[in-house]
């Protein structure tokens, strides 16, 4: 009798783990089946259709080391083993000027267009926290993550810049969150740069 209700009590366990095993094998399936079709048609929504390069998003990219690594498009230009960049105030205004020459993407859907806003701020200034502010707006679309191109990519070029910015209708802006231009502030360039008309953002 012992051993009739020992019997019965003990095969069902491993059945009833191996189902448990199967269950969620089956709905890791289905969620990861479910993540692959929503990113490949994110990806086939703003870059193949679109014809522009395929970018690699900031934080699913594997974070800001990966990003200042990596090449977020297949652009002609330095590669991520090159010098990096020509001081940011010496150069930022004749590259700057170009912003509006070379939009990839198509109208219908919006276009790449360069940040109509920059946040500024010195590190635990609090940026973050009006950069979130400022997003709430519908409008807005803003990056997440600092793609540091005044500091450290800024040798990458404008095209290099473009591919992480988000594609945008005509009436709507952007924002992009990052560090300081700690020199350029320091000597006043900026400020003088916007009075002459640079068309810095
Ligand atoms: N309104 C307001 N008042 C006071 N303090 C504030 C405010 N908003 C953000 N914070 C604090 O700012 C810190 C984050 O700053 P940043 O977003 O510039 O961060 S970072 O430098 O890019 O890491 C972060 O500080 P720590 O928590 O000490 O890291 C935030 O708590």
């Amino acid at each position: 009798m012992a051993y009739r209700v020992l019997g019965r009590a003990g095969p069902p366990q491993p059945r009833r783990a191996r189902r448990l095993l199967f269950a969620f094998t089956l709905s890791l399936s289905c969620t990861y089946l479910c993540y692959s079709l929503l990113c490949c048609c994110d990806d086939l929504g703003q870059s193949r259709l679109l014809g522009a390069p395929r970018c690699l998003r900031g934080p699913s990219a594997g974070g800001q080391k990966l990003l200042q690594k990596s090449r977020p498009c297949d652009l002609p230009g330095p590669t991520p083993s090159e010098p990096s960049a020509p001081s940011a105030p010496a150069a930022a205004a004749p590259a700057l000027r170009l912003s509006g020459s070379n939009h990839s993407g198509s109208p219908r859907l919006g276009t790449k267009r360069l940040p109509q806003a920059l946040i500024v701020g010195v590190k635990k200034g609090g940026t973050r926290a009006v950069l979130e502010f400022i997003r709430v707006h519908p409008d807005v679309r803003a990056l997440g993550t600092e793609p540091h191109f005044f500091d450290r990519n800024y040798g990458r070029g404008l095209d290099w810049y473009r591919c992480f910015l988000a594609f945008v209708g005509p009436r709507e802006g952007k924002v992009r969150r990052g560090p300081p231009r700690g020199r350029a502030l320091r000597l006043g360039e900026v400020p003088r740069a916007q009075a002459e008309g640079e068309g810095i953002p």
